[in-house]
């Protein structure tokens, strides 16, 4: 079937989704062209027969459309196409969400551990079995290339697959007694419903990294992902009822993101914020969460430094460097930002990284051999290029890329600076683009005090090949996480969080479920007591 044959309009249940996402054919080679006939067959029909291109937001185990009717475009950030026109929800829909979260947490809540495990399984194996079709999904809404969306799906997963597993381990403790006809013990329940508000860049694994704690510890939840991508959230709520997860378990409404946080934030049913996005947000959020005072955890921005020693092999710097910093076209809240290098290795570690940034090849997701896509949105866009040319007023020089791409939309070309100083805008906040600034220092001392010199504490990132330095210097950054020569460095078993405003509490691991659990402590009195 060739390209031009894909019907332009398909029907998904009783919503209409647009394919006229399709890219315009003069702009591609007749390889790309072949390739993203298969992959564009693959999407509609693919997802049209598994029911996973859902639109209208789920309340109570049904698919509902936003009361007043309003729906919201889903755009393909590689073409600008409307891809679906998705439920745009507010206040009355969360409130109702909640109730049903509210009433299904009754029943939830009491299953046995391993009742909700074998939920949470049968949604992780569903999961896998639809990856390839949930990878298209995230790199038609947020553009990634395919193969990074798939290993998105793969790395989301695996928290449904972990906290099915850590379900059957919240344990409480028994505190010896302070007198001898009491017994102390503790014990650990659900927080209850928790509202869930997720960003674009992971459409998928910043959601299964909330939800598989909160459902394995018993909790309910109304999840709100974000507008731009709320088509692969769908899809996995989608799949959470087709594994048998109760109606009202797991709800999804999406849209006015002020209403729908206000909804969450003021009702006195949910107990509980989790939040991944930028830390404006985060504050805002909780700031409104102190009024029903909440237990609230926040996944905040960033600005990694990713610090290269005299000492370090270079391959290994250059290559975790371009993993750090060029991962989903830099779009990453643990992406390098800064790229701090010691003077000794200077110029060769910028001669070495800017070929290798070279070969990275910019394009549509779906394209073949690509790995860098574009940006989410046209402000994406233009904030990299305000960063970049601040930097270069400002004295940086451009080593490679530096302006938009080529291909257009919101592509930037893959950019290494030079001679990057820490008062511009690129060392300051957090770029989230395909820009890497290159900062030289001199000492070891310097390179600790310019990494934290920084409101921000995400993840960090050292290259050497001295073990005291590598102690040393891990211990003195004020970050929640430290790559130490390796550029990648999530997973579901580590836990994974910010200090200073890069946030609150631990995602992923064991410590991940602490964010669900209130802590209840029971003394026990002398029972035979007259
Ligand atoms: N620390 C982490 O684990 C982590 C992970 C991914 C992304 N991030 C950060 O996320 C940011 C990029 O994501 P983004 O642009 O989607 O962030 P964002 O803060 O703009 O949006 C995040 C979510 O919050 C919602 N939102 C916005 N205003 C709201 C309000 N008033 N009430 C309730 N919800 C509201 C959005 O609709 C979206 O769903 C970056 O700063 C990145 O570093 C952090
Ligand atoms: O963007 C932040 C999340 C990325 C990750 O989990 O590694």
């Amino acid at each position: 079937m060739t390209l031009s044959g894909v019907a332009r309009v398909a029907f998904v249940g009783s919503r209409r989704i647009f394919a006229s996402h399709l890219p315009s054919m003069q702009s591609y080679t007749p390889a790309f062209s072949r390739q993203m006939s298969v992959g564009m067959k693959s999407v509609t029909d693919r997802l049209r027969d598994s029911g996973l291109l859902r639109t209208q937001g789920l309340i109570g185990g049904k698919w509902i459309d936003a009361y007043d009717g309003k729906t919201l475009e889903v755009h393909n950030p590689a073409t600008g196409e409307v891809i679906a026109n998705v439920s745009c929800m507010g206040g009355k829909e969360t409130k109702d969400a909640i109730s049903s979260a509210f009433d299904a947490f009754n029943s939830w809540s009491k299953l046995t551990a391993a009742e909700r495990s074998k939920g949470l399984r049968k949604w992780y194996d569903l999961l896998m079995a639809h990856k390839e079709e949930l990878g298209q999904l995230i790199t038609l809404e947020q553009g990634k290339p395919l193969k990074e969306a798939v290993g998105e799906v793969d790395y989301g997963a695996k928290f449904i697959e972990f906290y099915a597993e850590e379900a059957k381990r919240v344990y409480g403790d028994i505190i010896p007694a302070t007198l001898p006809d009491r017994r102390i013990f503790v014990l650990k329940q659900p927080v209850g419903v928790a509202g869930a508000i997720t960003p674009w860049n992971f459409p998928l694994a910043m959601i299964t990294r909330k939800v598989g704690p909160a459902l394995a510890c018993g909790c309910t939840v109304v999840l709100k992902p974000s507008e731009f991508t709320p088509l692969s959230a769908l899809a996995a709520a989608e799949l959470a009822l087709q594994a048998g997860i109760p109606p009202g378990v797991v709800n999804v409404v999406m849209g006015n993101a002020p209403d729908i946080g206000d909804a969450l934030l003021t009702s006195p049913q949910v107990r509980k914020i989790t939040f991944t996005g930028s830390t404006a947000v985060g504050k805002k959020l909780m700031a409104g969460a102190a009024g029903t005072v909440k237990k609230v955890s926040l996944e905040l921005g960033g600005n990694a430094p990713c610090i290269v020693f005299d000492d370090a092999d270079l391959n290994v710097a250059v290559n975790g460097a371009l993993a750090a910093k060029f991962r989903n076209s830099g779009q990453t809240c643990v992406c390098a930002n800064r790229v701090l290098v010691q003077e000794g290795i200077y110029e060769k570690f910028a001669d070495a990284f800017s070929k290798a940034v070279k070969n990275l090849k910019v394009g549509d997701g779906f394209g073949e051999g690509v790995v860098q896509g574009p940006l989410i949105n046209k402000a994406a866009l233009e904030k990299v290029e305000t960063f970049v040319e601040d930097a270069v007023s400002k004295g940086a020089k451009v080593l490679l890329g530096g302006r938009r791409h080529s291909l257009g939309m919101t592509f930037y070309e893959p950019t290494v600076l030079s001679n990057v100083k820490s008062e511009m805008l690129v060392s300051r906040e957090e770029v989230f683009g395909p820009v890497a600034p290159l900062l030289c220092f001199k000492t070891e001392e310097e390179a600790i005090h310019m990494a934290n010199d920084t409101n921000a504490g995400l993840a960090a990132y050292i290259f050497t090949n001295n073990l005291q330095r590598t102690w040393r210097v891990s211990e003195a950054l004020e970050y929640g996480l430290v790559g130490v020569n390796e550029g990648l460095i999530s997973t579901e078993v580590a836990p994974f969080g910010g200090v200073k405003q890069s946030g609150l509490g631990r995602e992923g691991s064991k410590y991940g479920m602490d964010e669900f659990l209130e802590i209840k402590y029971v003394c026990l009195g002398d029972m035979n007591r007259k």
